[in-house]
């Protein structure tokens, strides 16, 4: 039985999208997202640092909905939810992804960017979907014509997507959330200026009223 993704694009309207070369920051940083209204956080397994970083904000952070993205591979799965993660979040798909995705214990926004790769991941189960790499994959006109002969799926467009570009996808009723690393801009992260980030997350919480 798969778990249901929809709630958590249901919390906020943006998902950060996290790549934490230094684990120290996770904490804070979870944290500043959190004050800004952004629960809901994913860290990409794209560095040595990813899960440590998933491991102190699960443990640290209670507030915050950690889960791991960049899962490419059936292995990621167990190491991500060993870590803590609450959810996964893939780039694509493939069949043996897929497979080992829908009897995950956790909730999955497994990635897609065309229609059959929409088609085959619902015909796996899964309802909410990850739009990637979303800005050159057709941005928000290609998911508004999937509404129409679609209609069970949801989606959260990541790639590309900054605050101004969010609102036109957050307006399509099959967008849940969108997902971005623009609320964590790398100098701001460099200098700790976890205040700025919190600003940022504020913004981003306030694009869905
Ligand atoms: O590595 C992954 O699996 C990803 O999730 C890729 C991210 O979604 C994008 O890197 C975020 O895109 P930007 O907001 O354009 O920076």
């Amino acid at each position: 039985m798969l778990a249901d993704a929809r709630p958590l694009l249901a919390a906020a309207p943006v998902i950060p999208v996290l790549t934490i070369k230094d684990a120290s920051v996770a904490v804070p940083l979870a944290r500043a997202l959190v004050a800004g209204g952004l629960p809901v956080i994913e860290v990409t397994l794209r560095t040595p640092q990813a899960l440590s970083a998933i491991r102190e904000i699960a443990r640290e952070v209670p507030e915050a909905v950690v889960g791991a993205g960049t899962i490419t591979r059936v292995e990621d799965i167990q190491v991500a939810t060993a870590a803590g993660a609450r959810f996964l979040v893939s780039p694509g798909t493939p069949a043996a992804l897929a497979v080992g995705l829908s009897s995950c214990p956790v909730p999955v926004l497994p990635g897609c960017a065309t229609v059959t790769e929409a088609m085959a991941l619902a015909a796996y189960g899964f309802t909410a979907l990850k739009f990637f790499p979303a800005e050159p994959s057709g941005g928000a006109a290609f998911l508004k014509s999937l509404s129409g002969p679609l209609p069970g799926l949801v989606f959260c467009p990541t790639g590309g997507i900054d605050a101004a570009k969010a609102p036109s996808y957050l307006a399509l009723a099959n967008v849940g959330a969108v997902g971005g690393s623009w609320v964590v801009p790398d100098d701001a992260l460099a200098s700790g200026d976890f205040a700025r980030i919190t600003r940022l997350a504020a913004e981003a919480r306030a694009l869905r009223p």
